[in-house]
């Protein structure tokens, strides 16, 4: 802590401008401190849905594809589904020319019922059920990711035509991110081991089964991560085993997935992903590497999900209660519920409060939401001194991960998704209500 740290007067009042890289691209921040996402004023917002609400704009996806696309023209650009999934995001995602990694039946389920192109679908997790292996089968999907040698048996049993597949590999490679969110190296559930031969030996059975056809391999490192060094690092060693499974089977693998999990910044001066230079150094990697082995290129495929629709997202809470003693606590009418992220992986974000001008000094204070967890803090940030019950925050770069792992607790009703563009406001997901919560409920 600096000296100004702690004297409240000389932290400044409101800035004026959103912190550039954090907030959507349509997001304009009024003289008035009125946020507008795509022209629509984010207190319209919070007074037609109330609050807590995901905003998404979606200009800012379609951007961001077509940023992906510009980048790598020759690549597959699969979106990770998980990451933000509902009818509405993917006919975007359709509509963009994407293709789309479903992890369940139930993520399927959304996929198909808008109709997602089959063959541009991937299906992966550790855990396939017989019912996501079923779902995938009736659906058609393109590939299967195979990660575990009881699933190479349990997906052969159900197939009646050769099923296109990948093997998830592990290359042993670390994007120095969260632990819970890495899984390029041994000792985590995803994958086969490069290291130990399982990658290898895992190549030999599923080339022995009848009902799986092999056509590449798979790699995911792990999620947020910048360092483009441990992509280009992956995909060298993923080639070698391209390479080696021609020499030791004959078998030459013309598919090659290096996975997704480009960070983004939440905070100001946190490092954006280098999309040019990612392309520019895989595709060499990729080049050369194929080259020194005289493999035949492969064909790419990548799996962004945070990348596409994080930054598009802004979260709007109403403030409902502000204690104010040794540490000032501001309390919204969301919190863990809509945001485990804090609670799950130590995230930290960039919050204002917006809808009225204060000139107010800028203090300390945790944002904490309404659940019953003295852990359930959503941020420790500087907002206007004048702070008050009712005023509205808005908390940036809540697209992915968020809706996705919301949950119930306390009975609190998942918030609504709200798609904003050219100044018009669509409901994607309606907020969840009593009755939904009592549904499933046999009394
Ligand atoms: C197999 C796979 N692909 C892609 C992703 C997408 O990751 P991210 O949202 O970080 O791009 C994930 C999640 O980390 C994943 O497990
Ligand atoms: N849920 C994680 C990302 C998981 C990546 C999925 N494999 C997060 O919010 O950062």
């Amino acid at each position: 802590m600096t000296l100004v740290d702690h004297i409240p007067t000389l932290r400044g009042s409101l800035n004026r401008r959103l912190e550039p890289g954090i907030w959507p691209r349509g997001a304009h921040l009024r003289t008035d401190n009125e946020l507008e996402i795509a022209r629509v004023e984010t207190t319209q917002l919070a007074a037609r849905f109330a609050t807590p609400a995901y905003v998404l704009d979606e200009d800012d996806i379609r951007a961001r594809c077509r940023a992906y696309r510009a980048a790598l023209p020759d690549v597959e650009i699969a979106y990770a589904g998980k990451s933000l999934m509902c009818r509405g995001v993917l006919r975007i995602i359709a509509e963009e020319g994407l293709s789309l990694d479903v992890c369940s039946a139930g993520e399927l389920a959304v996929a198909r019922s808008i109709g997602f192109p089959a063959e541009r679908i991937l299906l992966h997790g550790n855990v396939k059920t017989a019912e996501d292996l079923k779902a995938a089968l009736g659906y058609g999907v393109g590939r299967v990711v195979i990660d575990s040698l009881d699933e190479i048996h349990q997906l052969g049993a159900l197939t009646t035509t050769a099923q296109p597949v990948l093997i998830r590999v592990t290359p042993g490679v670390d994007g120095s991110t969260h632990h819970a969110i890495t899984t390029g190296v041994d000792g985590q559930k995803f994958g086969f081991s490069l290291a130990d031969g399982a990658a290898e030996r895992a190549v030999a059975r599923v080339l022995a089964e009848p009902g799986l056809r092999l056509v590449g391999l798979h790699c995911h490192i792990g999620s947020q991560i910048t360092r483009v060094a441990a992509f280009e690092e992956a995909a060298r060693r993923m080639v070698g085993l391209l390479a080696l499974i021609r020499d030791l089977h004959g078998v030459v693998l013309r598919q090659l997935d290096v996975g997704g999990g480009h960070g983004i910044p939440y905070l100001p001066g946190e490092t954006e992903f280098d999309l040019t230079g990612f392309a520019n150094r895989l595709r060499c990697a990729v080049n050369y590497e194929s080259g020194r082995r005289r493999f035949p290129v492969p064909a790419l495929t990548i799996e962004p999900g945070r990348s596409i629709v994080g930054p598009a997202g802004v979260t709007l809470y109403r403030v409902a209660v502000v204690k104010r003693g040794a540490t000032t606590f501001v309390a919204v009418d969301g919190g863990m519920s809509d945001n485990p992220r804090p609670a799950l992986y130590g995230a930290r974000y960039t919050v204002r409060m917006v809808g009225r001008p204060s000139s107010a000094p800028l203090v300390p204070v945790t944002v904490v939401g309404r659940h019953c967890e003295a852990g359930d803090v959503l941020a420790e940030v500087d907002l206007p001194a004048d702070i008050a019950a009712g005023d509205l925050l808005a908390v940036a770069a809540t697209g992915a991960y968020h809706y996705s792992l919301s949950s119930n607790y306390n009975a609190v009703g998942r918030p609504p998704l709200v798609a904003v563009r050219d100044g018009v406001a669509r409901l994607l997901v309606r907020r969840e209500t009593e009755d939904d919560l009592l549904a499933r409920d046999q009394g």
